[in-house]
């Protein structure tokens, strides 16, 4: 891809992307230009991937074909209220990944200009991340197109109407902290149980990893796979009855419904 990459705030998820655009290829670093306010961490993401960094969010809107913005939403109004609107009518693609911010406030900052909202997760990192996408109205397929490429690059892509935005991001978007914590119950449950802990960590992720892509592999529902590894009067299901009394389905539920909410209250 040829068009120059703009970030504006460079924190976690712009480096997710951006080291996975440049690792494989996506965008050449000297194609990629990113704002951040710490000096530091402008130092570093120069430093270790080659990219343009800047504390000028306005210099990155000037020089890009495609603006992405990686800063929190709470900081997002004041962000865009501090940009300069283009002198003529722009055909920069602006893609949002910001939490709860809704097409409308994201057209109303650019006027005239085609925007897509998204909502990635972290495992982009690593080439396994999980993005929906919504175009705005502006968006013509070309735009689509381009948003696609690059969440592509970073894993799986599907596009949502923006109703379902909110739900994507309480179950994928927050989804990679459940699974951390419960990754480390496990292995502090496997540490109480005896094991040491660097024995406990691996079984853990590699338990987590190889069941997720067994149900991806072979398409199985999880209840059978559950059933698969439930022997009658067994280990598995003496676990399994004490997750259920400790609420663990619902708790997890919960979590989602949370995480949905918070993301539609910051889009206030
Ligand atoms: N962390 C995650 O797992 C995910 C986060 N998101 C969304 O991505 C966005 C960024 O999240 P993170 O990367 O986790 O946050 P972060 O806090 O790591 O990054 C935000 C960056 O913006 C910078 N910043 C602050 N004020 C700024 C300004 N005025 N101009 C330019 N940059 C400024 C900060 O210094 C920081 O480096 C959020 O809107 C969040 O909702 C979306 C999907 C997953
Ligand atoms: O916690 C957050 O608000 C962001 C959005 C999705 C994941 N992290």
């Amino acid at each position: 891809m040829t068009a120059k990459l703009g970030i504006i705030g460079g924190g976690v998820m712009a480096e997710a992307l951006l080291s996975r655009l440049i690792s494989r290829g996506t965008h050449q670093a000297q194609d990629v230009w990113v704002s951040e306010p710490l000096p530091s961490r402008r130092d570093f993401l120069a430093q270790q991937y080659g990219i343009h960094a800047t504390g000028d969010n306005q210099a990155v809107v000037a020089e890009v074909d495609v603006l992405l913005l990686a800063i929190k939403p709470q900081v997002f109004q004041s962000v865009v209220d501090a940009l300069m609107p283009p002198a003529a009518a722009s055909e920069q693609l602006v893609i949002s990944i910001l939490a709860g911010v809704s097409i409308q406030k994201l057209e109303a900052a650019f006027p005239g200009q085609p925007v897509i909202r998204t909502m990635p997760n972290t495992p982009a990192t690593i080439g396994a991340g999980m993005t929906a996408i919504t175009p705005g109205h502006q968006a013509n397929p070309n735009h689509v197109q381009i948003a696609q490429q690059i969440f592509a690059a970073v894993g799986e892509v599907v596009e949502v109407p923006e109703s379902m935005m909110d739900a994507v991001t309480g179950l994928s978007g927050s989804g990679p902290g459940y699974v951390a914590v419960m990754i480390e119950a496990l292995i502090d449950g496997g540490v109480a149980a005896g094991l040491p802990r660097a024995i406990a960590t691996q079984l853990a992720i590699q338990t987590v990893r190889g069941t997720a892509e067994l149900l991806q592999t072979q398409s199985l529902h999880p209840a059978v796979l559950k059933d698969r590894v439930t022997s009658p009067g067994g280990t598995t299901i003496a676990g399994i009855a004490h997750l259920e009394q400790a609420g663990f389905r619902s708790a997890i539920i919960e979590a989602v419904r949370a995480a949905y909410r918070r993301s539609q209250e910051l889009g206030r």
